[in-house]
């Protein structure tokens, strides 16, 4: 687990020209945490906020990569109010998403109306749901939610946590309630900052210009102290603001390019990644598999954590998926939301799983390149030479990627440090390889170095 006291993740602000792509966008952004949440433990704990964010939900009505039955949904906030109520948060996620998608009803942790004269027991009946969604499963002291979506409010607030309010100090309670609050209706629960902060992503949604002033001061002067910059989610935590540019437009605070949005799936992969142990982090090689015609592990090197269960279920399925194709097939297949890269050589199958947005021709290349050095090293390899010499085969592997990265793109040098020399390459000419010289000097010219090293180090 990754070390508690490392210090909070810097925010990462995106900004969209206007709130149709933003909301396209988010809709993106939630159905691909939902899949990683899905993938690894069957559901997804979400909390949405009220005010403007449920209408900023509506791209994830008929989207086909929501699973609605796996979600859990909880309320950042609830005015206490009934639930057909104008004011009632609940009732605007109905209006806006929940009565257009198939989720079950059950899914939806509505407050227990039946406490609606009583504050304490209100929030205590909330936070006992959390309780019975979280306890003992991927929450200790605090819940774990995959998303939480908040807004802001011109004043800062968000939640139902006011600027200046005892609240804001609360460290102990995930539900709490409060009766004056500034911004009607005075009564309202709310989750606490801990609560909040131990999210594996949060998302503040602000649009409009009324945002502008609220947005600087929480952005380039956090010190302020406004209850929006008091989100910090413990690492690995992550928080996001999905600004449009009417909002953003005083903010020095660095943006992230709108282009390179996927990035931020990949952190928030990560984050969760490290927080339920389970991998699939932001590397780009997530594995190799070397695999035998008879279906044998020969060789597998993760660079992701997860469970030997889960890594015996990848050998079992990836095997049969590689195996099972043809030789005139395509290289690249789809697996689980990733990439696979295979690459069949005499009897051996290499396999490399990889991003879905990973350039599937440069591992490839990257596959091809490891088999050159293979076979420089053990001069025409074969299986026998893996079986007998599996260290070096790692050793060699080891020296081009490391933590699922290229690391090293070069032969010679891949050789050179796993104690091959010149000369003894020179008694083992590339045998798989495109070229077959009979000296060092080929790196100079080589396509294929360059092109790997391009795509990592340029
Ligand atoms: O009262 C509330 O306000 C905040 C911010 O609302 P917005 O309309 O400015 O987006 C909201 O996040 C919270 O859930 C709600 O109860």
């Amino acid at each position: 687990m990754a070390a508690i006291h490392h210090p909070p993740n810097a925010p990462v602000l995106i900004t969209f020209p206007d709130t149709d792509v933003l909301v396209r966008d988010l809709a993106t952004f939630i159905a691909k945490a939902q899949r990683d949440s899905i993938d690894r433990k069957g559901r997804f704990t979400i909390a949405l906020s009220g005010g403007t964010l449920p209408d900023m939900l509506k791209g994830l009505i008929g989207n086909r990569h929501i699973k609605w039955n796996h979600w859990q949904v909880y309320y950042v906030d609830e005015r206490v109010v009934p639930l057909d109520h104008p004011d009632s948060n609940h009732r605007a996620c109905v209006e806006a998403l929940f009565s257009k998608v198939p989720i079950p009803q059950e899914n939806i942790h509505a407050i227990d109306t039946t406490y609606l004269n009583d504050l304490e027991e209100l929030s205590d009946a909330y936070e006992k749901d959390l309780i019975r969604e979280f306890a003992q499963k991927d929450a200790a002291r605090f819940p774990v939610f995959d998303l939480i979506l908040l807004g802001m409010g011109p004043d800062g607030h968000t939640a139902s946590l006011f600027p200046g309010h005892e609240l804001l100090t609360e460290e102990d309670r995930w539900v709490a309630y409060i009766e004056d609050s500034p911004k009607p209706p005075p009564q309202r629960i709310t989750f606490t900052y801990p609560v909040i902060n131990h999210a594996a992503r949060v998302v503040f949604v602000a649009t409009g210009a009324g945002k502008v002033d609220t947005l600087q001061s929480v952005l380039d002067r956090p010190a302020e102290g406004l209850p929006a910059a008091r989100v910090k989610p413990v690492f690995p935590g992550q928080l996001y603001w999905f600004v449009d540019e009417a909002a953003a437009s005083k903010v020095a605070y660095p943006r992230t390019p709108f282009k390179s949005r996927n990035a931020h799936v990949r952190e928030c992969q990560q984050v969760v990644a490290v927080l339920y142990e389970t991998g699939d982090p932001a590397t780009m090689i997530n594995y190799v598999l070397l695999i035998s015609r008879q279906g044998k592990l020969r060789l597998a090197k993760w660079y992701t954590t997860l469970t030997s269960k889960v890594k015996a279920k990848i050998v079992q399925e990836v095997t049969q998926l590689a195996l099972n194709r043809r030789q005139r097939m395509c290289n690249f297949l789809e697996y689980k939301g990733r990439k696979i890269v295979y690459r069949r050589y005499a009897s051996l199958s290499f396999v490399c799983d990889i991003g879905e947005h990973d350039n599937e021709l440069i591992v490839l290349e990257l596959i091809h390149r490891y088999v050159e050095i293979l076979d420089r090293y053990f001069g025409n390899v074969c299986e026998m030479d893996l079986i007998f010499n599996f260290q070096k085969a790692y050793s060699i592997l080891d020296e081009l990627v490391m933590a699922g990265e290229v690391q090293e793109s070069s032969r010679a040098k891949v050789l050179d440090a796993v104690g091959c020399t010149p000369a003894v390459r020179l008694l083992n000419p590339l045998t798989s390889g495109s070229q077959t010289k009979a000296s060092d000097d080929w790196e100079e010219n080589d396509d294929i170095t360059r092109a790997i090293h391009d795509a990592y180090f340029a």
